[in-house]
This record gives C-alpha cells, structure tokens and sequence, in this order.
C-alpha cells in the first residue's frame, strides 16, 4: 500500500476510464439536451465543496459551481460521465452527505458548522431559483431528464439504520419525500425521470461485518466494532430492499393509478441489481485483479490520513467504505443512457397510456 497523495493518478485513471466508458456509451439522443440531477454524494460532483467554502450558503441563482475531478468516486461522477459522452448539459445539484428532507433525517456537518443540506431544504428551492435565469433558457420538457438517486444517508447509520430519524419519521416518510421531489420537478415542468433505487449496501465495506471482510471503526461510523455488525449488515439490507420494492410499487401506483404527475415519464434503474452483478461477474467489469470486497481509500476514523491501494482503482468495485468506485461510477453513467433510451434490463418504465 502507498502513501501518497493521489490527486494526479486518480485524474489520469479518470481520464482512462472516460476514454474506457465513452467507447461503450450508447449513441447520444437529440432528445436528451440537459440532465438535471438531484442526491447526495453518489451523485455530487462538487456543489458541497462550495457550500463548504461559503458559510454552508449555496451558490447565487444563476450560478452552477465548478465540478470536481475528484469526488467521492475518486474520479468523475457519474453524471459528469454522461455530461461528458453525450454533450448534454449537466445541472446537478446533488450534495455530498445530503438526505431526502432534513425534516426527516438531518445529519451535522462539522466542518460548516450546520447540517448538510437535503433535498427538498435547499436542492429544490436552489433548482427553482436556478429556473428563472437563463440557465434554464433552453430547457423544455421534452428535451431534459431529472435524475434522483437519494436514501443512502436517510437509511444510513447516522439515520434510520440507528434510529436517529427525526421523531415521528420512518422509512415510509423517506419514501413520501421522493413523491414529493417528484411533484416539485413536476409543478416546475419535468416530465422525464429516472429515479435509481437504494444500492446493495449491505456490500458496501461501511456495512459488510469487520469478519467478513468489512471494515471496522471508521470516517461514515466511528464506533462501528461496538455493535453486532451481523444483525446491522441484515438490517441494512431489509432496509434497501423493502425501500427498493416500496419505489418499484409506489412508482406505477402514483403514477398510474393516482395520476400524480399527468404527462410524464418515469423509469426506475434498479442500481442494487447492477451492483450485485458487478460483485457477481467482476471479470467482466473491473480490471484485474478484481476487488469488490475490499476498497482502495483507507482513512482513520477522522478522515485522515488516507492510504491508497493495493493496485489501481479500477480494479475496485467501492472507492472508499461507502462510494463505489469511478470505475463503478462510469458503468452507472453508461446503463443510464440505456435506461433513458428504454434499452436498459435494469430499467422498468413507465407512462401514461
Ligand atoms: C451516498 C451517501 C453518502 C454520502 O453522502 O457520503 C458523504 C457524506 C459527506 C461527505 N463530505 O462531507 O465530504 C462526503 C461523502
């Protein structure tokens, strides 16, 4: 293992997945001019950095803050993959740390000395205030998708898998609060979404027991070895999957039955099975030798003092305890575009008909 600081290797392995991913990207669409994303840090590809140097403000209207090379992937994130081989317009106010709503699940962030912004507080209203400057000139419903990939924070350790939600709230508030981004996206005249499903985190190094080749006390929970690392691995997969399931279901039964959204489209990417296939047939994703096990950044419980490896990043299926990797990240980016041109088998869709 090296010690280095990796910021010039992890910008050329970025640039060398790209090349790797843009060869096997589906075809762009006319159809798909801007992508306007909303999550947490599976999908940020820089906006926390710029609260966190604002006094926890986000940027003015009008204003989308620099990306990222490296985000919680290690590398580029995978809109910043989709943003890159279709030359769509990205707006992605995704936000490391995020929650759906913090009137659900809040979660501090020291370092600004307030909570991380969540959803429905501050990427909506900053995608509302964003809509009325000309950012938004050439955005029609027809030619934007919205993305939402959120529910790793409100489940996580820090939240409802300790039962840290706030009072009164449950998995189903969770889950109500994805129908109510979706009206939010609606009123302001989306109509094309993919929502992606909770990951397989029972996988995830964060989760999987210390024995079984997770990892002990670390940066997303320091005190994990204090608790029966088996029993929280089992809840943490009933949690996504019944999360899982509760989207697959809730998403027709809105749509459809109760027409929540008259006109729009919806696709639900099942990012727990495409994960699961990667940690099934590492082979045919990740350079050898695979690891989907282990992970390629270990820091102290503080966050520091980070040590990188063994071997290269692309080998790894997670990039840290929590993040899959940007390897990872450029297969989501590529089944994406598959899932918005409807080819995808981890895509069920739906509309009105
Ligand atoms: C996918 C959810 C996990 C997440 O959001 O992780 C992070 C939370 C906070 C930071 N940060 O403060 O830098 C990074 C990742």
């Amino acid at each position: 293992m090296q010690r280095i600081t990796m910021r010039s290797i992890l910008v050329i392995s970025s640039f060398v997945a790209v090349l790797n991913a843009l060869s096997l990207f589906p075809k762009p669409h006319a159809d798909f001019k801007y992508l306007i994303t909303f999550g947490d840090s599976y999908t940020d590809n820089g906006r926390l950095g710029y609260y966190g140097s604002h006094q926890a403000h986000g940027p003015p209207p009008g204003v989308m803050p620099p990306e990222a090379n490296v985000t919680a992937s290690g590398g580029l994130q995978w809109p910043q993959y989709v943003e890159a081989s279709t030359g769509a317009t990205l707006y992605d106010y995704a936000i490391a740390g995020a929650t759906c709503d913090n009137n659900n699940v809040e979660r501090w962030a020291a370092f600004m000395n307030a909570n991380y912004p969540s959803i429905i507080t501050d990427e909506i209203p900053s995608f509302k205030a964003d809509r009325k400057t000309k950012l938004y000139r050439g955005v029609t419903s027809a030619n934007t998708v919205y993305a939402l990939w959120i529910g790793t924070n409100d489940l996580s350790y820090t939240g409802i898998l300790s039962d840290s939600q706030v009072k009164g709230t449950n998995i189903t508030t969770y889950i109500d609060c994805l129908w109510n981004v979706f009206d939010a996206i609606h009123a302001a005249g989306g109509r094309r979404f993919v929502i992606l499903n909770n990951n397989a985190l029972q996988l995830t190094g964060l989760y999987r027991p210390l024995s079984d080749g997770g990892a002990g006390d670390n940066q997303f929970w320091q005190n994990k070895t204090l608790y029966n690392q088996t029993e929280y691995a089992q809840k943490m997969l009933e949690y996504t999957t019944s999360s899982n399931t509760m989207i697959d279901y809730g998403v027709p039964f809105h749509l459809l039955v109760k027409n929540r959204w008259p006109g729009s489209k919806i696709a639900v990417y099942d990012i727990h099975s495409l994960i699961m296939d990667i940690y099934n047939q590492p082979s045919r994703y990740l350079e050898p030798p695979h690891n989907v096990v282990g992970y390629y950044k270990h820091c102290d419980v503080n966050g520091t003092n980070c040590l990188y490896g063994p071997g290269r990043l692309n080998s790894y299926l997670w990039y840290d305890e929590l993040h899959p990797s940007n390897i990872t990240a450029s297969y989501i980016a590529r089944e994406f575009l598959n899932v918005v041109s409807g080819r995808s088998k981890y895509g069920t869709y739906w509309e009105h008909w």
